[in-house]
């Protein structure tokens, strides 16, 4: 199997080590390009054995899978370099937010079987939960969940304009998460820790919250009450976080980046 990587950058790379580290494909089996940072991606040939290239004819030839990982708004300059050079065994990998399966059609000018995964970085530890939707016309779709199992969980969605939540709940999800760390951390600071403590405590919560979901049968609810004393600090705290309306907060973040997720789909679909 060859596969071929436009775009070599954090969510490109998030996937090419998880299928490496898995041991799902072999180095020698990928191929990467990208823009300009010739760096970068000699540092993945050097360090993972991968293939580098700059040239689309030997990167596209024979290729069973070409993963579009550049940002949508240079999926122009991508879709220029793969045009004249695609086979019509090619299976094409969108990670692109937003970008509909009509819009990267139009821009390849192909027929090729086209998929849509929306990943997240969690598929560098193998934990991605990742969305998939794909073209009519897409054969044999159990390899391809076969290829994303290697770094994490897959939900097939039938619709594609389920895509826009996906995008926002689990693409974009742990940076929510992790924006929630940055700033217990910071709060913790506020509360006299120094900055290496607030890291330390911040960290180990983190991790030990993590696997008390993933081994605990309990649902989170029963988890924060296990914690909550009747008139205690847990209930204090809860108490404080509702009156400012977490829950509301949540949802306008996720409502956003779906809506995003929307304008970038609109920003290319009918020019
Ligand atoms: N980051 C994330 O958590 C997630 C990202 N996504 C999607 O993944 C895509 C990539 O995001 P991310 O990895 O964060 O972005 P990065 O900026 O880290 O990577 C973008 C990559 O695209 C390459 N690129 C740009 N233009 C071209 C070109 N003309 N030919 C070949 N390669 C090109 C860049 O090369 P160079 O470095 O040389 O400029 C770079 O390697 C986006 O579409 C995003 O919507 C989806 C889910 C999660
Ligand atoms: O921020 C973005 O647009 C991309 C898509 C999901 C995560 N990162």
């Amino acid at each position: 199997m060859k596969i071929v990587f436009y775009g070599a950058g954090n969510m490109a790379s998030a996937i090419f080590i998880g299928m490496i580290e898995n041991r799902v494909v072999k180095p020698e089996q990928i191929y990467l390009t990208s823009r300009s940072q010739k760096e970068k991606i000699m540092f993945f040939r050097e360090n993972l054995g991968v293939n580098v290239s700059y040239d689309d004819t030997e990167l596209l030839d024979g290729a069973d899978y070409v993963i579009l990982a550049s940002k949508p708004q240079s999926f122009p300059d991508v879709a220029k370099r793969i045009r004249p050079h695609l086979e019509e065994k090619t299976k094409i990998v969108s990670v692109m937010a937003g970008t509909q399966i009509k819009t990267i059609r139009r821009e390849l000018k192909t027929e090729n079987p086209i998929a849509r995964i929306m990943p997240n970085t969690n598929a560098m530890v193998q934990h991605s939960v990742s969305g998939i939707t794909y073209s009519e016309n897409f054969p044999n779709k159990d390899e391809l969940v076969e290829l994303m199992k290697s770094f994490g969980t897959t939900v097939v969605v039938e619709e594609e304009d389920e895509m826009h939540n996906i995008t926002a709940a689990t693409g974009s999800g742990s940076a929510f998460l992790y924006y929630i760390y940055e700033k217990y951390a910071e709060s913790l600071m506020d509360l006299g820790f120094s900055e290496e403590e607030a890291m330390f405590l911040t960290t180990n919560l983190v991790i030990g919250a993590g696997k008390m979901v993933e081994d605990s049968e309990l649902p989170f609810s029963q988890l924060r009450k296990n914690i909550t004393s009747k008139r205690g600090t847990t209930e204090a705290g809860l108490e404080a976080l509702d009156g400012e309306g977490i829950k509301e907060i949540l949802s306008r973040t996720l409502y956003a980046a779906a809506s995003r997720s929307q304008e970038l789909s609109k920003d290319d679909a009918d020019e």
